[in-house]
């Protein structure tokens, strides 16, 4: 069928077209029809001069915003833009009702759901891509699965996940009774809406894959398609185009403004300071130190917090040797690797030398093969040992087969969005117990002190003492105190440091420090919290204390920055830059954002892109 036709049998999905041409959405049959007459419904947010606190907490203690005036008109398009400790999730988590407003907004926090009356949980849906809930489990969930044989439980398609395995049955969800012919009239116009939506965001050739099989990139669209489809009123997505490969990102953004712009949904989105604002937004909501300052785009544009945000970058120096050519020991070697899936061809004849001290940006597409290429290297390929005839794959000098994985997990340290998601939360594991299990790559706290039992089991005092040493050293150096310097510095790191040195550390009131009372978590205090009551943030940053604690000699940076404010950011490049990883070992970084490396070409960094399956040093 021609778009035109389908288009005209089932009504549009008004937003794939350009609004100028067509405004009115959800015309098919069965769903809302909105008229925009009475004020409040010209209204979609309004906060009026109110604190937000924590449920649980009273009107005394510090509210996590304070004194905030926001009001979204229909017609405005917005972004939270976020610096530091997740205030900008924490802020899009009130819009949520994640979060107690004080005094509670009269009429509402979203007038336009008011008449006729609808429920804000059924209207509102928030899509975010940090890591794995805590309420998804404590057990260990096994990233390497989607590498080999898909089991019976991982083998729902994309399509299926959709909607429904028996969709095909026209039946409804749970139950066998057929669908009415208003239900089928909206589930055929659903999936046009889903093909046309699968074709622009590159997932069509996707469609039949099993879930797991999914790319990082490929599944963050799916989810977007997913939330779309579920027609909420009002769309929350915390940081879209985390992940997303530099062609992805004008289509997805071009598709959310189309959205945005008939309403179906309205579409608010989560940015960090450092991401570009896409050119369509007319306003920000900036989110800093327990404020918020709402404004039309040009209005925020010209304070100075988001300035320094930017400047930041261009003002960091490095201590990175010059170019080591071919001089380090070879701690990664790969001639004509190869990786395939029946007959998709993922990874074609790779050829890659790794040596000692060097830097490289492992580069291409989502879907490109990234991953699949760092999981050969890491050993959870199970096409890791199946490399014959002339391919040849060599890890610290051992042909793979030769190498256990136990040992190739001490010798590399990995930070990924995988690993993230997969990382086991049990309610009574402590950051420390988290950084120690580093030293030797396990999943599992272990060995007195907490610092692991060393490769054969028994661990020497005197490396123990050392390796208990180094977590505070990691602490230190990535901890609470280093985000607060890297805040409070913005670049005069000394005098920050020094202005700590002074104040009395201690915790107080959960995550968020207020502005004009400066409170810093010691070290001991951050090394003694659960791990899974941090934030997304924290957690990843604790995750890459893991992967530089034991000095690995091969360190993977695969989206490293996922999910930590801009404080965290700085004062990880920072470390990353000056000593945080030595002069011999190696270090890959994958990332979308060639900005988001820690080094430059300048600073002898090397570059690896992977292109249809092909790997290309540039
Ligand atoms: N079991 C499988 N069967 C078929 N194809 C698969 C399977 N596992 C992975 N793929 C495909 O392999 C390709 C490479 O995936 P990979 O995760 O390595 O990409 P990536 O470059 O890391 O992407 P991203 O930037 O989105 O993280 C993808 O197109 C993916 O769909």
């Amino acid at each position: 069928m021609s778009q035109s036709r389908f288009w005209s049998r089932h009504g549009r999905w008004n937003a794939l077209i350009p609004s100028s041409e067509y405004r009115r959405p959800w015309q098919h049959a069965g769903t809302l029809k909105r008229s925009y007459t009475s004020p409040a419904k010209n209204i979609l947010v309004h906060i009026p001069k109110c604190n937000i606190y924590r449920f649980g907490d009273s009107n005394i203690s510090p509210p996590v915003f304070r004194n905030v005036n926001w009001t979204m008109k229909e017609g405005e398009s917005w972004a939270v833009i976020g610096r530091g400790f997740n205030q900008k999730t924490a802020l899009l988590q009130t819009l949520r009702g994640h979060m107690r407003i004080a005094p509670p907004p009269p009429g509402g926090l979203f007038p336009f759901l008011s008449d006729p009356p609808r429920d804000a949980h059924a209207a509102i849906s928030f899509v975010s891509f940090a890591h794995r809930p805590s309420s998804a489990g404590s057990a260990f969930y096994d990233y390497t699965a989607r590498y080999g044989a898909v089991r019976e439980e991982d083998r729902i398609t994309l399509r299926e996940s959709m909607f429904g395995e028996y969709d095909f049955l026209n039946l409804r969800p749970k139950g066998q009774v057929s669908k009415t012919p208003e239900e089928l009239a909206i589930d055929e116009a659903k999936k046009g809406i889903f093909d046309e939506l699968s074709a622009r965001l590159g997932l069509s050739s996707l469609l039949d894959l099993p879930l797991v099989a999914l790319s990082n990139g490929q599944t963050r669209r799916a989810r977007i398609v997913k939330a779309i489809l579920a027609q909420p009123e009002l769309l929350l997505l915390d940081e879209p185009l985390t992940g997303l490969d530099i062609n992805s990102r004008p289509t997805l953004l071009s598709v959310l403004q189309s959205l945005h712009e008939a309403r179906c949904p309205r579409i608010i989105i989560g940015l960090r300071v450092q991401d570009p604002i896409p050119d369509w937004i007319s306003h920000l909501a900036l989110v800093s130190d327990g404020k918020v300052l709402t404004g039309t785009k040009d209005e925020i544009l010209e304070t100075q917090e988001l300035h320094t945000a930017h400047q930041d970058k261009a003002t960091a120096t490095t201590t990175l040797a010059k170019r080591t050519e071919d001089e380090g020991k070879a701690v990664v070697v790969l001639r004509n690797v190869n990786v395939s899936y029946g007959e998709r061809k993922v990874l074609k004849s790779i050829n890659w030398t790794i040596r000692e001290g060097q830097r490289w940006h492992l580069q291409g597409a989502n879907g490109s093969g990234k991953t699949t290429l760092l999981s050969l290297l890491t050993g959870d390929h199970p096409q890791s040992y199946t490399q014959r005839n002339d391919a040849h794959l060599e890890l610290f000098a051992h042909l793979r087969p030769r190498i256990p994985t136990p040992h190739l997990r001490a010798l590399i340290g990995i930070v990924s969005p995988e690993l993230a998601n997969a990382y086991p939360r049990r309610a009574q594991t402590t950051v420390w117990d988290v950084v120690g299990t580093g030293f030797d790559g396990t999943f599992v706290p272990g060995g007195k002190d907490g610092v692991g039992r060393g490769m054969d089991g028994s661990l020497p005092d005197a490396v123990r003492r050392w390796r208990v040493a180094r977590v505070w050293e990691v602490l230190a150096a990535l901890g609470p105190r280093a985000w607060a310097s890297a805040n409070a510095n913005e670049g005069e790191d000394e005098d920050a440091e020094q202005a700590l040195a002074g104040q009395t550390l201690e915790r107080k009131h959960g995550r968020w420090s207020q502005s004009g009372d400066a409170v810093v978590e010691t070290d001991e205090g951050f090394a003694r919290r659960a791990f899974v009551d941090l934030s997304p943030g924290e957690q990843s940053v604790v995750l890459l204390m893991r992967a530089l604690v034991g000095h690995p000699q091969l360190v993977f940076l695969d989206e490293v920055w996922a999910g930590m404010g801009d404080h965290m950011v700085r004062a990880a490049r920072r470390y990353l830059r000056e000593g945080g990883v030595r002069h011999d070992q190696a270090v890959v970084v994958v990332s979308h954002w060639e900005e988001e490396v820690p080094w430059t070409i300048q600073d002898g960094l090397y570059r690896f892109r992977l292109q249809d399956g092909i790997g290309t040093q540039l």
